[in-house]
């Protein structure tokens, strides 16, 4: 049985003088070593006519990565402004279809920051726009720091549902997370359930309810600390296991269609 593949998000970036489709190093990373799984990165491209169903006939599971960019507002039906910014179009473009898709298959799927609040809004949630000028919200913002390994510091408690997917992997009721964002899940999608909650009330990780294996959203950054965190281990552990079995599944219908 070969490796299964992972199909990882990426943003469109103007940087070094050129355009870039381009994804942090540390999802593709944690894919290959906290997975299992070969990486492979998706250009923001649907919107240009990028056939997503045929890629996705050709992959076993489907990473979201955070991103500074932020959700189009006019997407969950709120007016832009300009503190809202910066937005990536090309990538919404991308990855609502994507998600919808990924799930109608019953793909494994694991939205990390961005990807998480992208997961809400693509099954029809909202978001809140700056969580931290909310009257009773903590500030889930990143320190200012050149450090990234400071950036992505631990900083909160969440709450795990244990008896939901993430309680059953980590068998714990707490755990502690780093906390690199401004916008934040408000009205829960119909199709998801709370996972995981901060102190401050913030959804943290949701779950795909109709979902047959491994379909989570975490706000936090589990894959920076992949190979030093155990509970960040051991959701890129499950999410492996969730795309080896649907490879598995998938080439052993291949099969049976080929007799
Ligand atoms: N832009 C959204 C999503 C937050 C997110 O994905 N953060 C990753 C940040 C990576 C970095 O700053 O290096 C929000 O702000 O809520």
């Amino acid at each position: 049985m070969s490796a299964p593949i992972v199909l990882i998000t990426s943003d469109f970036r103007v940087f070094d003088q050129g355009r870039w489709h381009a994804t942090p190093a540390q999802y593709v990373e944690a894919v290959l070593h906290g997975s299992g799984a070969i990486p492979l990165v998706l250009p923001p491209m649907a919107g240009e006519g990028l056939d997503l169903d045929a890629v996705l006939e050709r992959v076993d599971g489907v990473l979201l990565t955070g991103s500074r960019s932020n959700v189009h507002p006019s997407l969950y039906g709120v007016e832009p402004e300009a503190k809202y910014e910066p937005y990536d179009p090309a990538r919404d473009a991308t990855t609502l279809p994507l998600i919808r898709k990924a799930i109608a298959l019953g793909m494994p799927l694991f939205a990390i920051c961005r990807g998480f609040q992208e997961l809400n809004v693509a099954l029809g949630g909202t978001l809140i726009t700056e969580v931290q000028e909310l009257d009773g919200r903590m500030d889930h913002r990143a320190p200012e720091h050149p450090e990234a390994d400071h950036r992505y510091g631990i900083r909160h408690g969440v709450k795990i549902v244990r008896e939901g997917c993430i309680g059953r992997v980590l068998g714990h009721d707490e755990i502690q997370v780093n906390s690199l964002h401004r916008q934040a899940v408000g009205e829960l999608a119909p199709g998801l359930a709370i996972e995981a909650t901060a102190a401050d009330g913030t959804i943290e990780a949701v779950r795909v309810t109709d979902a047959a294996g491994f379909a989570v959203g975490v706000q936090w950054h589990p894959e920076y600390w992949v190979r030093s965190d155990a509970p960040s281990a051991r959701l890129f552990q499950a999410f492996g296991e969730a795309v080896r079995d649907y490879a598995d599944a998938r080439s052993g219908v291949a099969k049976l269609a080929a007799e």
